[in-house]
């Protein structure tokens, strides 16, 4: 039978070169070739199936989490995928898993802290998968506080060994993804004492269970923290507890490229910053960016479709309903998350530039770009993952009723999405260290240091401080000058503000804890401010395909105007923009939406996502949405029988007794 296409219409609407955009979304063509043919990979494969995960039992879900990755990896054997079409295949399983950690922090944690005898000796074993690591960072009492935490690696000269030891309940390492139940080994972050002196928190290789048998080593206790929020989603992930009761590993364990220990108890600090013992947080954050344009674009896709399909209202003459995305209020709501999708991975790939140059500079122990490269991924993750988890729930009251069940596929994603807010550091927190940067730069403009990259604008503060924005129409504010130069001067006087006021305080930490949610906003505006630059200067590049650059033009200037709009207060309040203009940002709002109105179904299937990988019947490619959620219900457990299991024991005695009172 022929397949309907119920989107056909609004798919034969569209201006712009779709296949053209699907390449500028993926990065490059051969990126897209990769993406394209891995997900299709997995769609096609069963044990990969995921239309069952709400309502499989933690045991049968984790499970499916173990038989999902060994044969991730035997497909990895067999096809010899590289790193990167392994690492997208990861991705379209779509499902958190120890696997996630062993790649994502346990082998960047090595490479970026071991030396190269370290990297030598583990990272052959971890890449061929002989060994699972995770990284443990966090305990019970502490996970922002890093400089807090109890653990203790003593050295013993004696043994030429590190006593691993636990010494109190909230110094139990809690939450590590992998380490509940799959890993063998663990990077463990823990207080390096020598001789009676404590140096601090330093990172350790440390063997938990044994290679034969899998059973804990002598002196660990170790297991899953319990059922996190949500139905499957992040439950699929073995977050652990663990604890140590003196155990010794040998000292060439102790990841030895920021300090070493030599073997008479000497410490060592070598001439790279000690902050590299944070590195990895700096490259996850830096990934996770870009993870946050897939889960946005993820329900935008969905919520996008669906909004096409949905009817409600304004039939005339028996006609057809009007499309819910027709609504005005839908548009102000869907588009400016369409355009922060854009948006985010443009700044994403921006971002993974920056880490790239950063790691570059280290290797050559030119350390001065990392004090901005971990404001930069604190700042953006933060801001991303916010918007992020507000867009997928924005998504799902966009769906209505529907998407509130899990077929549509955003009570899941919203469930699996929001704890990155929290992991790799809570986003207020991390806000805090962006608003600490950007205090030092406006302190130091007096002084001859000229403000480089991503703070540049600070240098011309005094322009910035009294210039007046330059919109008489509502078309004015499609120019990048006009927008730039008001996010700049938000930017610079939210941030002066704060110095200004922060010098009124007795000493500077008084200042910054009773100013701390000043700072935080000084910080989201400075890292918009990078979003909106980094979008401008990605449309200066050629762009190829009929159509495309124009529709990102419009989504650039939705993204920035949106967020005028939103926080108009802070451009009014300091005088960035007068009240008229603000209003004008709102007619160029409309007269923008109507822009990409017919484009925007062409704008989600750019992002190429699989029926399967969207895990949704309302955003299904064919927009089939009705047949497929009747006949979804009808697969629900509860129907497997027509009278429900308790009927003779709760149903019916109640139906009696209710009987036997009328009569009386
Ligand atoms: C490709 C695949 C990727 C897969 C990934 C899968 C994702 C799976 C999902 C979840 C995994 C989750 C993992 C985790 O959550 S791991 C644990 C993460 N924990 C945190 O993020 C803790 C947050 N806290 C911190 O980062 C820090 O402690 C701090 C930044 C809050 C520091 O506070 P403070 O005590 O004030 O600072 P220090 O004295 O320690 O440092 C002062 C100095 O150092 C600068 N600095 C801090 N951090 C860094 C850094 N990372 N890089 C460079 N520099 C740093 C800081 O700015 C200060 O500088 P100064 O003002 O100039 O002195
Ligand atoms: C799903 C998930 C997976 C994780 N995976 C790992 C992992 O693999 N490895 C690992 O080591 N850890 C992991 N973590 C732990 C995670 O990194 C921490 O939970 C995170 O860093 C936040 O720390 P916390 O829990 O101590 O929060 P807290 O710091 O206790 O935060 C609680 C509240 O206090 C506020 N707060 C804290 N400090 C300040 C301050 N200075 N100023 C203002 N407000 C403040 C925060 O904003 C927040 O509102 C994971 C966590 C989750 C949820």
């Amino acid at each position: 039978m022929e397949e309907i296409d119920h989107l056909g219409h609004e798919r034969s609407k569209i201006e712009f070169d779709v296949e053209a955009m699907k390449i500028v979304w993926a990065g490059s063509q051969r990126a897209l070739e990769v993406s394209d043919r891995i997900s299709r990979l997995v769609a096609s494969d069963p044990i990969f199936r995921k239309d069952d995960r709400t309502i499989l039992s933690r045991k049968e879900l984790f499970n499916t989490t173990l038989r999902k990755s060994a044969h991730a990896w035997k497909r990895i054997i067999e096809l010899r995928l590289t790193e990167e079409e392994a690492s997208r295949l990861r991705f379209y399983i779509d499902q958190p898993a120890f696997m996630d950690l062993h790649w994502g922090m346990f082998i960047p944690a090595i490479k970026g802290q071991g030396t190269e005898e370290q990297q030598k000796k583990w990272l052959p074993l971890a890449y061929k998968m002989q060994i699972i690591g995770c990284y443990a960072q966090t305990e019970l009492g502490h996970g922002s506080n890093v400089q807090g935490l109890e653990t203790t690696a003593t050295f013993d000269p004696k043994t030429d060994e590190f006593i691993l030891h636990s010494p109190t309940l909230t110094s139990s390492k809690w939450w590590p993804g992998g380490l509940g139940k799959a890993s063998t080994h663990a990077l463990i972050y823990s207080r390096l004492i020598t001789d009676g002196q404590d140096h601090g928190v330093h990172g350790f290789i440390v063997q938990l269970r044994s290679l034969d048998d899998h059973l804990p080593l002598p002196g660990i206790t170790i297991g899953d923290i319990g059922i996190k929020f949500g139905n499957g989603a992040y439950n699929s992930m073995d977050n652990g507890v663990l604890r140590f009761d003196h155990v010794r590993i040998p000292r060439d364990q102790m990841l030895m490229r920021v300090s070493q220990v030599t073997r008479e108890g000497k410490y060592l600090q070598s001439d790279v910053p000690r902050q590299l013992v944070y590195g990895t947080m700096v490259y996850v954050r830096q990934t996770i960016v870009s993870d946050a344009s897939c889960a946005l674009s993820r329900a935008v896709c969905i919520a996008t479709r669906y909004s096409a399909v949905r009817r409600q209202f304004g039939s005339q003459d028996g006609g057809p309903e009007t499309q819910v995305i027709d609504y005005k209020t839908q548009q102000n709501r869907l588009f400016p998350l369409l355009a922060s999708a854009y948006a985010y991975r443009f700044v994403g790939e921006w971002l993974k530039w920056l880490y790239t140059d950063v790691t570059q500079r280290l290797q050559a122990n030119d350390f001065s770009t990392l004090p901005e490269a971990h404001a930069c991924t604190a700042g953006l993750k933060s801001l991303t993952t916010s918007a992020t988890a507000d867009g997928i729930e924005e998504c799902r009251k966009l769906c209505g009723g529907h998407g509130y069940l899990c077929s549509s596929g955003l009570p899941e994603l919203f469930a699996v999405y929001i704890p990155a807010c929290t992991y790799e550091g809570d986003n207020i927190v991390l806000l805090l260290q962006v608003s600490r940067f950007l205090m030092k730069t406006v302190s130091q403009l007096g002084s001859g240091i000229k403000p480089v990259g991503t703070t540049a604008y600070m240098g011309q503060v005094e322009h910035l401080m009294q210039c007046h924005c330059d919109v008489q129409r509502a078309e004015d504010w499609l120019k990048p000058s006009v927008i730039l130069a008001a996010f700049q001067a938000r930017a610079a006087r939210m941030s002066v503000a704060c110095a200004q006021n922060l010098s009124k305080f007795s000493s500077q930490e008084e200042g910054f804890a009773e100013l701390s949610a000043d700072l935080v906003e000084a910080a989201v505006a400075h890292c918009q401010l990078i979003v909106v630059t980094k979008y401008i200067e990605k449309l200066q590049q050629a762009i190829p395909g009929k159509g495309v650059k124009e529709q990102l033009a419009a989504l650039c200037n939705i993204y920035a105007l949106s967020l005028i709009h939103k926080h108009q207060g802070d451009f009014l309040a300091n005088g960035c923009i007068t009240p008229k203009q603000a209003s004008l940002v709102n007619w160029q709002l409309r007269s923008l939406y109507a822009q990409v109105r017919p484009n925007v179904i062409g704008l989600v299937d750019a992002f190429n996502y699989t029926d399967h990988y969207l895990g949704s019947i309302l955003g299904r490619y064919d927009g089939n949405v009705y047949p497929k959620l009747y006949e979804e219900a009808w697969k629900d457990p509860l129907n497997d029988s027509v009278v429900p299991d308790g009927y003779h024991e709760f149903i019916r005695p109640m139906l009696k007794q209710q009987l036997r009172t009328a009569r009386l």
